[in-house]
């Protein structure tokens, strides 16, 4: 056994997301007191079956929270201007408080524009954005529910992670770029690497707190993580079992991280599972502002 050998502790998302969602059942609870009984509508276009899975599970988990769930369910040929139209009546019904079109959307639907037709204060993906912006320029927001999640994790194993060097590996909008802002937000130096950066590896090594969120399989391998180090896994990745069922898998090549990171997320219950919990926290929140509470 080498020095650097560490023993790797594992991130169990599943508990603590059932432990958010509890308190965030008892603040609703609480709610209904003022007569106010926090509303969530999830919009799902076409017939992804791991879309409906998740759809699924969201609705689930929105009424076990004593929310209200709207689910509308439209044909994968729908109009642009029917969901847009949809997306309206949801802006205006007072009882839906937030408002999720899942993505992706179908090849004829430009999702920026549908985006971008969701009333900020009910936009409880962050997508919007203007959330975006007061994001970045630390303003009060409706933040990305996965970045939200990953924050929420780290925090419990790490407390305060000011002055930590962050590497978040993924550029997206719904994902790399609102975790580093988030990052940021916590006084962490941060790193936002992809692709196209040079010596990609490297940059991994030098992380306190690693980030993937790429959506290759297990491309960050053991020798990217610095010993110690706290990986949080994004990917959730589909891939194919020699039997011909799947299985899935992250972005990091778990098994490989033993022994190295200090801390790392499992796949699944990780990330995934906190991201529907912070779904239920920003439709609280977004449900509290619009209430005036
Ligand atoms: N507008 C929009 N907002 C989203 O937040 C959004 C979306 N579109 N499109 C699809 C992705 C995917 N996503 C997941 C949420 C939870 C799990 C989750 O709970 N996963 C479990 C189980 C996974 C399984 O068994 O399939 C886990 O990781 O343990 C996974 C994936 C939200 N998404």
């Amino acid at each position: 056994m080498g020095a650097d050998v560490v023993e790797t502790r594992l991130i169990d998302g599943k508990a603590i997301a059932a432990e958010l969602r509890a308190g965030i059942g008892r603040d609703v609870a609480g709610l209904a007191a003022q007569g106010l009984k926090p509303g969530l509508a999830v919009v799902l276009v076409g017939e992804d079956p791991a879309s409906q899975v998740y759809v699924r599970n969201k609705a689930a988990q929105t009424l076990e929270a004593g929310m209200a769930s709207f689910e509308h369910k439209l044909p994968a040929t729908t109009a642009e201007a029917e969901l847009l139209a949809l997306v309206a009546a949801l802006n205006a019904d007072p009882a839906v408080h937030g408002i999720l079109v899942q993505l992706p959307l179908p090849g004829a639907i430009d999702a920026t524009k549908v985006l971008a037709a969701i009333d900020p204060a009910k936009d409880v993906d962050g997508f919007h954005v203007m959330n975006a912006g007061r994001l970045a320029v630390g303003l009060e927001a409706l933040v990305p529910c996965t970045p939200l999640g990953c924050i929420l994790l780290l925090k419990r194993v790490l407390g305060s992670l000011a002055g930590m060097k962050a590497v978040v590996v993924g550029r997206s909008n719904i994902v790399g770029k609102p975790a580093a802002q988030l990052l940021l937000r916590e006084d962490c130096t941060v790193t936002i690497a992809h692709s196209r950066t040079r010596d990609l590896a490297g940059e991994c090594r030098m992380a306190d707190i690693l980030i993937a969120a790429v959506g290759r399989p297990e491309m960050v391998r053991g020798d990217w993580i610095k010993p110690g180090a706290t990986v949080i896994d994004v990917g959730i990745n589909r891939v194919a079992k020699p039997d011909g069922k799947t299985r899935l898998v992250g972005d990091v090549a778990f098994a490989e991280a033993q022994g190295i990171a200090g801390h790392i997320t499992p796949v699944p219950g990780g990330v995934g599972p906190m991201t529907i919990a912070c779904l239920l926290q920003n439709t609280l929140t977004a449900a509290r502002r619009q209430a005036r509470l």
